[in-house]
């Protein structure tokens, strides 16, 4: 039987890769670093996938029930060895998660080099990162220690790929007894970078489809599209709303939210050399999310806010962008204003954010957690948009 080893076996390792590559029959192994996951996985012995068509409602759902499990931590040299030999191993990770996979894949390279396994392995990137690939192969040889290391050169193959299905929990409503059951859309395709080694294999999973220029395609995902829904949500949020339906069909946020899409979009499109878009295609990255039937909640889009200040993702980086190309992210900076008011109890991020605010100030919020170099004409303007913005929405001692 075919093998494949999903690492993170979160909402997007469970609902899109284990779906994926169960429907391909593969022998699937997740690995987590969550002890309780893990173990609560095993001992239910399977979850569903409900996935619903966006356009037309129409959903359908797989039951995923025969796979194995492991600790990243607890079973540390099981993981290093499956590492070092999966043929297919599939990544859904948060970008600092990447830190820590880095490392298991340096140990893994090392095991791979003691016991003179050469076996082509293929790893497939996936998280909501523009520049994941390089950021993955700067974390191996740093824990190699070799500024030069080419893991190409020793038949490991690091991909990028879009993880792109929309995931989530279930609402209290749909909730069955399944305690690890993901709800989201049907894409039903993984796409991967179009590596050379890679398109010559005999075995692909069915659900591969290789494709040239991802990172352009990944800022395409993250600094034009995830930045729309974080926009919308920030704002709308602000307005006491919940749902993504609400805040599409709210004015102001989708206003908002449409301009932003437009000022990213015309930057990535210099900057990747891409072909311009139609106002109707901009205006769809909106409205695309006015429907119920398909409603998410804006605490889950602006989940972990610090995450979506820094400076790669997906407000400085089209941001720095548009300004790069000679344009003005004039209402992108704006939303992400919204971003530095937004409070909520059971969102950490935003009671830090807070407190940072309070105790040295906006400014110092700003440049820090947007990762700001004050220097740098570009990002010091990129600094004051937000501030001004800031400064507009909250109240002022006089
Ligand atoms: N959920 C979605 O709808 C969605 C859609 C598109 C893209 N994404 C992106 O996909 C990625 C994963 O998102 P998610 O929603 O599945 O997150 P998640 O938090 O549900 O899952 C991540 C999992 O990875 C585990 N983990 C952390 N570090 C690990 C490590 N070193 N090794 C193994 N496991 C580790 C965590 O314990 C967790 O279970 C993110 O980058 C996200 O932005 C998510
Ligand atoms: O997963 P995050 O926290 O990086 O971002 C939240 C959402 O914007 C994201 O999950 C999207 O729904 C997904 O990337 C599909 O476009």
């Amino acid at each position: 039987m075919k093998e494949a080893l999903i690492v993170g076996a979160g909402l997007s390792g469970r609902g899109m890769l284990g779906e994926m590559y169960n429907s391909d029959n593969f022998d699937i192994t997740f690995a987590d670093t969550n002890s309780e996951l893990i173990d609560g996985l095993k001992k239910q012995g399977y979850y569903t996938v409900k996935m619903t068509d966006i356009k037309s409602g129409v959903f359908k759902k797989s039951t995923i029930s025969h796979f194995h499990t492991l600790d990243v931590l607890r079973d540390h040299d099981k993981y290093i060895q499956k590492l070092a030999t999966t043929k297919y191993i599939s990544s859904a990770l948060m970008p600092e998660d990447f830190e820590l996979f880095a490392k298991n894949i340096a140990e893994a390279i090392e095991y791979r080099n003691k016991h003179s396994i050469n076996n082509k392995i293929y790893i497939t990137l996936g998280a909501n990162y523009v520049g994941l690939r390089q950021l993955v192969i700067t974390l191996i040889r740093k824990y190699l220690k070799d500024n030069e290391y080419d893991c190409e050169k020793q038949n490991v193959f690091l991909i990028m790929s879009i993880v792109n299905r929309k995931n989530l929990m279930p609402e209290e409503k749909e909730k069955t007894s399944d305690k690890y059951q993901v709800v989201g859309d049907n894409k039903s395709v993984l796409r991967v970078d179009n590596n050379k080694s890679l398109s010559e294999e005999k075995d692909l999973p069915n659900f591969f489809v290789l494709e040239n220029n991802l990172d352009a395609a990944m800022a395409v995902k993250i600094w034009t599209g995830n930045v729309v829904q974080c926009s919308m949500a920030f704002v709308a949020l602000s307005k006491g709303m919940q749902f993504t339906d609400e805040a599409a069909n709210d004015e102001q946020a989708s206003k908002y939210a449409y301009y932003a899409s437009k000022e990213a979009f015309a930057g990535v499109q210099k900057e990747y050399n891409l072909n311009p878009r139609t106002d109707e295609e901009t205006k769809y990255t909106v409205n695309i999310f006015k429907s119920k039937d398909f409603r998410d909640s804006l605490f889950r889009i602006t989940r972990e806010p610090l995450r979506k200040f820094k400076h790669n993702d997906r407000f400085i980086g089209p941001a720095l962008c548009a300004l790069k190309h000679g344009i003005l992210p004039f209402y992108i900076t704006k939303c992400l204003a919204y971003g530095f008011i937004y409070k909520n109890e059971n969102e950490p991020d935003t009671l830090k954010v807070q407190n940072k605010i309070k105790n040295e100030g906006i400014d110092n919020a700003i440049t820090e957690f947007c990762g700001l170099n004050m220097k740098d004409e570009k990002e010091k303007l990129v600094h004051d948009l937000i501030l001004n913005n800031y400064l507009e929405l909250v109240k002022c001692d006089l």
